[in-house]
């Protein structure tokens, strides 16, 4: 693992209330910034970029995404035993007529492999979704340098997302296409590719999207079908397409919640699936043991309200990191 980027570390996000009484921590008194050969923990790294938002013709500003959710997650409670570190920010810069995209996509999946290779638990914070495909392509590398000669890894992707990101790429990646490009790659490993798509509005994919995903053995549950009736059964489809696979890649959009309830991303869902329908969802995810690597896309501070956006993406990071 090349550590020469652990010295440049920004700690100043994770500053906040602190309470004299005892027991009282906050998560910006507990982080640590990454060292070499640090124990296992779940481990924070931003994706400053908003490059794949840009070519998919949206609003851009998720580049600012890592550092509004350091912030709303400094002055939460700390309720955690293991140790969490910041293991800083990917950034993505322009070279030229490049916008640095891919590049910065590679540096995160190098990144992500060696936090995994070390054994902590990724949390990546985004950056559009675009981020999905540098993620992904981490914890791939990892599997590759530690799996039996041979073994396909079954890698079942868990997305809540108002959208499939399953746009073809064409002769360009973008926001919109991360899950066509891991579909592909998948194909060219040999790798079988599981996707759970949940919290899908029907009115912002257009049908080609939903044809790709049936090809594509796509669990898709709609914005509309997830409630509080139907939330029992749809974790039981959840834990069964988790059953299935070996490790889990959970990815939230943010702009899967209500406008109301996120109204900081790049495309505000109309409909969309209340923090209160997610969070037991999401907890099936965490508590299903194969949970590899996390990210969250889609905040775009220069659009939120009070910081309504980047607090629900605080307590999604507080929520998915809990003990039991
Ligand atoms: N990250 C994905 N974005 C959506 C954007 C949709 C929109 O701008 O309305 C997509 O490509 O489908
Ligand atoms: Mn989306
Ligand atoms: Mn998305």
């Amino acid at each position: 693992m090349n550590f020469s980027y652990l010295d440049t570390i920004d700690m100043s996000p994770w500053a906040g209330r602190e309470d004299p009484e005892a027991d009282s921590l906050r998560w910006h008194q507990v982080i640590e910034p990454l060292q070499v050969n640090a124990a296992p923990g779940v481990a924070l790294v931003g994706f400053a970029c908003d490059a794949g938002v840009a070519r998919n013709q949206g609003r851009i500003g998720a580049a600012g995404g890592p550092r509004a959710m350091r912030k709303a997650l400094a002055s939460l409670a700390w309720h955690r035993r293991s140790p969490t570190f910041d293991a800083g920010d990917v950034i993505c810069r322009p070279h030229g007529a490049d916008d640095g995209l891919e590049a910065a996509q590679s540096r995160l999946a190098g990144r992500v492999a060696a936090l995994l290779d070390a054994g902590h638990l990724p949390v990546v914070l985004g950056g559009g979704h675009e981020v999905a495909y540098g993620s992904w392509s981490g914890l791939a590398r990892h599997l590759e340098s530690t799996a039996v000669s041979g073994e396909a890894p079954t890698i079942g992707i868990v997305n809540f997302d108002a959208h499939f990101d399953l746009r073809d790429p064409g002769r360009r990646s973008s926001s919109g296409t991360p899950f066509a490009q891991i579909a592909a790659e998948c194909e060219r490993r040999g790798w079988p590719f599981r996707y759970a798509c949940l919290g899908v509005s029907r009115a912002n994919n257009t049908q080609t999207l939903f044809e790709r995903a049936a090809e594509l053995g796509v669990l898709v549950r709609e914005d509309h079908e997830i409630n509080a009736a139907s939330l029992d059964a749809i974790g039981g489809e959840l834990d069964d397409f988790i059953a299935g696979c070996d490790r889990v890649y959970l990815t939230i959009d943010l702009d899967v919640l209500p406008a109301s309830e996120a109204p900081g991303v790049s495309a505000p869902a109309t409909h969309g699936v209340s923090l209160v329908l997610l969070e037991p969802l999401i907890g099936r995810v965490r508590d299903s043991r194969k949970l590899a690597l996390i990210d969250l896309a889609e905040l775009n501070p220069s659009f939120d309200i009070d910081g309504r956006t980047a607090k629900a993406a605080a307590r999604l990071i507080h929520h998915v990191t809990l003990e039991s």
